[in-house]
């Protein structure tokens, strides 16, 4: 059977989207890692997949794959992406909620749902106070994927990332995001992604960073974050959900054979 996908990209973190809308698709673990696989496959940081939605408020269902074969319940970046593919200012299903998206002056901004912040807040502060990691002044949220905040410099993703990933202190691993605080309204940031690595940009993990530098005021809760090929604008909203807006970007379309 012939697969066609398009690969996208939002500032840099890149996609394999493949439709299975109307012809179901099912792909294994060791499917998605060949697929995005950057010498073996075609490559990605993320594999998505279309579905129908379940929810008649939706039109479509979206699901998220790392390339290590993992799956992750939000990505801001591919949310961007979907809605600038099908076009129509869809609302996606995924499986943190439904996430309405539109379009204005060619960038795509998507709801992407109120953060938790209880999320391993106590673990993270236990570690802080007691085991000693660099996680200084650390946060953690989730955004229906885990992410932790370090404010501290970008250059030690590259070094802290992959182990922090895999702490003893993240049961499900986690989304571990660098950032420093440039002023009140901008962010600088790098995250290693969980199951990915480092990547040039996380739209989840801006939506994070803001959240969790708003609970540690140091910024205002509009802020323009700053990642490898670009800024993202990130708004938490005082009824508590987090707006993203950023540009979305398809580089071709193929068929898998
Ligand atoms: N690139 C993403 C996040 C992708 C999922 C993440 N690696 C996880 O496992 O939670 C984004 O733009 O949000």
């Amino acid at each position: 059977m012939s697969l066609v996908f398009t690969k996208m990209h939002g500032l840099g973190n890149d996609f394999v989207v493949i439709d299975g809308r109307t012809t179901p698709v099912t792909l294994t673990e060791a499917e998605i890692r060949a697929l995005c696989d950057r010498h073996l496959g075609i490559g990605c940081d993320q594999l998505v997949l279309l579905t129908p939605p379940t929810d008649p408020e939706a039109d479509v269902f979206v699901r998220f794959y790392n390339p290590d074969g993992s799956e992750a319940g939000a990505c801001g970046n591919a949310s961007r992406c979907v809605s600038s593919l099908l076009g129509n200012e869809p609302v996606l299903q995924t499986q943190n909620g439904l996430l309405p998206t539109w379009q204005e002056n060619g960038l795509i901004t998507v709801s992407m749902g109120v953060p938790k912040l209880d999320w391993q807040e106590i673990p993270l502060a236990q570690a802080c106070d007691t085991r000693h990691l660099p996680l200084y002044d650390a946060a953690a949220c989730s955004m229906g994927n885990p992410h932790a905040t370090l404010f501290r410099s970008i250059e030690d993703a590259a070094t802290l990332g992959d182990a922090l990933e895999h702490d003893a202190l993240f049961p499900e691993r986690a989304n571990i995001g660098f950032a420093e605080i440039r002023s009140r309204t901008h962010i600088r940031l790098r995250v290693w992604e969980r199951g990915a690595g480092l990547t040039l940009a996380c739209g989840s993990g801006a939506c994070a960073a803001v959240v969790n530098a708003v609970r540690r005021d140091l910024v205002e809760r509009t802020c323009v974050v700053t990642m490898e090929k670009g800024d993202l604008t990130i708004t938490w909203n005082e009824d508590g959900a987090v707006l993203m807006t950023g540009p979305a970007t398809t580089v071709f379309t193929g068929t898998l054979v």
